[in-house]
C-alpha cells in the first residue's frame, strides 16, 4: 500500500539497510507522509490545473510523460536483456492523451535503440496527434494496419507491449475495437508496460480479470488502481509538478534522484 511503500529502504541515500524514517535526507522532507494515490476526479482536477492555472501546454507535459515511459521501459527491460534477436516493442495507443503518451514513448524508445511498432486504431485528427504521428513515421516507426488478433503472434514478434490505450479518463465497459485488443493482451505472455493505468482497469478499483502488467508507470502521482498492481516494476514519472501544486494536493511525491525523470517505487 501507499503507507507500506514509505517504510521500505531508502533508495537514494541508504541502500538496503537505511529506512526512510531513519534517512537524514528524508526525515524532515515530505517523505514523512505517504505518497498520495489519486482518485479519478482528483487526477482530472490536477491535470486541468496544470493547463489552466500553470499554463502548461499538452505538448509539453505529454513529451515529459512519454519520455518517462520510455525511460522506465529501458530501465526495466534493458536492450541487452531482451530475448529476441531484434529489440521489438509493440506500442498500442488509445484515442485520448494516454495514446499520445504512447506515441511519444515510441519515438523515445526508437532513439534509445529499440524497434517499436505502433497500433493506433482510433486516430485523433487534432494537430498535436497528427504531428506526433508524422514524427514517428519520419523516424521509420511502422504503424500496423491492425492489432494482431492472436496472442501467439504478439508473443512471437515482440519482446514486450506498451499499453497506452486508456488513462485516468477511462470509464464504463470497454468499447470496440479495444475490447478485442485487451482480450488479446490478456492472453499474451510477453510483459506489458502500462502507461499511467493498466488499460481496462477501473481507475480507482482496478480489475482482477483484466491485463496484469509487469511494469506500471504512474504519471504525476499514482492513481488508486495502482494499489492493486502486482507486477515487478512500478515507476513514478512525469517530473513536472510545480511544488505549489504538489503542496496544494498533498501529493507527497518522493524525491527523484539527481536528474532522473523516473523514480522506482518500492
Ligand atoms: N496531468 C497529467 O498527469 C498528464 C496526463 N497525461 C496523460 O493523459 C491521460 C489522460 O488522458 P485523457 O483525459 O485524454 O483520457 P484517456 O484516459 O487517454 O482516455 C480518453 C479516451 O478514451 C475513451 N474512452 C473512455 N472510456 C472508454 C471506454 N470504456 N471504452 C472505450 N473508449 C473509452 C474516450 O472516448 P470518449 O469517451 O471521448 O468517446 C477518450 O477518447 C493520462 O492518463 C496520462 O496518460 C499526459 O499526456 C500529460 C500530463
Ligand atoms: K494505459
Amino acid at each position: 500500500s501507499g503507507v507500506l511503500s514509505q517504510r521500505g529502504a531508502c533508495p537514494v541515500a541508504g541502500g538496503p539497510n537505511l529506512f526512510y524514517k531513519d534517512c537524514p535526507g528524508h526525515r524532515l522532507s515530505t517523505m514523512a507522509q505517504p505518497i498520495k494515490y489519486l482518485g479519478q476526479e482528483e487526477a482530472q482536477r490536477i491535470d486541468e490545473e496544470l493547463f489552466t492555472e500553470y499554463r502548461f501546454s499538452v505538448d509539453q507535459l505529454m513529451e515529459l510523460a512519454g519520455l518517462s515511459c520510455a525511460t522506465a521501459v529501458a530501465k526495466a527491460y534493458p536492450l541487452d536483456s531482451l530475448v529476441k534477436a531484434t529489440p521489438s516493442v509493440l506500442v498500442v495507443c488509445g484515442p485520448g492523451n494516454n495514446g499520445g503518451d504512447g506515441l511519444v514513448c515510441a519515438r523515445h524508445l526508437k532513439l534509445f535503440g529499440y524497434e517499436p511498432s505502433i497500433v493506433y486504431p482510433k486516430r485523433s485528427n487534432k494537430p498535436l496527434f497528427q504531428n506526433l504521428m508524422t514524427q514517428c513515421e519520419k523516424m521509420d516507426i511502422p504503424f500496423l494496419a491492425e492489432m494482431p488478433s492472436e496472442a501467439e503472434v504478439v508473443d512471437e514478434a515482440y519482446n514486450l507491449v506498451v499499453d497506452a490505450i486508456f488513462g485516468f479518463s477511462f470509464k464504463g465497459a470497454v468499447r470496440e475495437p479495444f475490447g478485442a485488443i485487451l482480450a488479446t493482451l490478456i492472453k499474451a505472455t510477453v510483459p506489458i508496460a502500462s502507461v499511467d493505468i493498466p488499460s481496462g482497469w477501473d481507475v480507482e478499483n482496478g480489475s482482477s480479470d483484466g491485463i496484469q502488467p509487469d511494469l506500471l508507470i504512474s504519471l504525476t502521482a499514482p492513481k488508486k488502481a495502482a494499489l492493486h498492481f502486482r507486477g515487478r516494476y512500478h515507476y513514478l514519472g512525469g517530473r513536472f509538478v510545480p511544488p505549489a501544486l504538489e503542496k496544494k494536493y498533498q501529493l507527497n511525491l518522493p524525491p527523484y534522484p539527481g536528474t532522473e525523470c523516473v523514480y522506482q517505487l518500492p
